[in-house]
């Protein structure tokens, strides 16, 4: 069953003087309930404004945007939003545990001190037991995308969209950002959509891929990529399936992006 879907979808900008400028061009996209399907293309493609008007943070300018079978207009109580940018989104006067607390704080019925409980289990489960009374600029890059993922969760949301979260740390956090997402997407049942660049990171997490093509983006392909779950995302990237997915994907990318490369779709 899809949880989300996108149907003809349309994005352009005004431009200055011109004429408007296409970022994407009808993009129909059904994602299933519980499964993890990253976006995958070059950058400045239009990765993120797919991802923001999937979470209504963004209209678009034709087609339609559904969740959970409603057609949404504003960001929907099931979804919650991850940015790159954790420097950004953190709150650098609030603790991590305030941090983490602000996701709930502002429900009805919901007692600060509840809110601080709810975010020490969230703490926990990204492995952050114990960091509560730091400030975000105290920790690593990676342990604030931990805070980030851990407001996140504490939202109890169904649908989790990632915005190239793992791109602004060092490579051996990222692959343990990669366990701990895979952990959690597994635990809580989750649905996550991850926008990203990087095919190993795509290939490594992913029930599906959907690759997009360059501006104005169109979905090039989706790729299933067949790979076992429960998945180690390290020792996934050893199996045969991994490579002859990461040498597809990459050759597709390649080929289509070259100067003067076979650009169609
Ligand atoms: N608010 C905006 N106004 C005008 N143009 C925009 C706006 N947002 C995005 N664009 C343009 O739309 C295109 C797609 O941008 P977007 O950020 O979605 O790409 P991306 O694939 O996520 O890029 P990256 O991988 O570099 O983050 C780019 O050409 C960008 O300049």
């Amino acid at each position: 069953m899809a949880i989300l879907e996108l149907e003809a979808v349309e994005k352009s900008f005004p431009s200055r003087g011109g004429p408007a400028m296409l970022a994407m061009d009808r993009i129909t996209l059904s994602v299933r309930d519980g499964e993890f399907l990253s976006i995958l293309g070059p950058s400045g493609c239009g990765k993120s404004t797919l991802l923001q008007i999937a979470a209504g943070l963004m209209p678009p300018t034709a087609g339609t945007v559904r969740v959970a079978g409603r057609r949404i207009s504003a960001p929907p109580p099931e979804a919650v939003y991850v940015f790159q940018q954790y420097g950004r989104s953190l709150l650098p006067w609030r603790t991590v545990r305030d941090n983490v607390a602000f996701a709930v704080e502002h429900r009805a019925g919901v007692s600060k001190g509840q809110a601080r409980e709810a975010a020490d289990i969230q703490l926990a489960a990204v492995g952050l037991t114990g960091f509560g009374d730091h400030f975000p600029w105290q920790l690593s890059g990676g342990m604030q995308q931990r805070v980030a993922l851990a407001r996140a969760l504490a939202a109890e949301p169904k649908i989790m969209l990632l915005d190239e979260p793992f791109s602004a740390v060092d490579a051996l956090t990222r692959l343990d950002l990669h366990r701990l997402m895979l952990e959690l997407w597994e635990k809580r049942g989750l649905t996550v959509v991850l926008v990203t660049h990087d095919v190993e990171e795509a290939v490594a997490l992913s029930d599906r891929v959907a690759l997009l093509t360059k501006r104005p983006s169109t979905i090039a392909r989706i790729v299933e990529t067949g790979l076992p779950r429960p998945r180690d995302a390290v020792e996934v990237r050893e199996t045969p399936r991994f490579l002859e997915l990461r040498h597809e994907l990459l050759d597709a990318l390649l080929t289509r992006h070259a100067p003067g490369g076979a650009h169609a779709a």
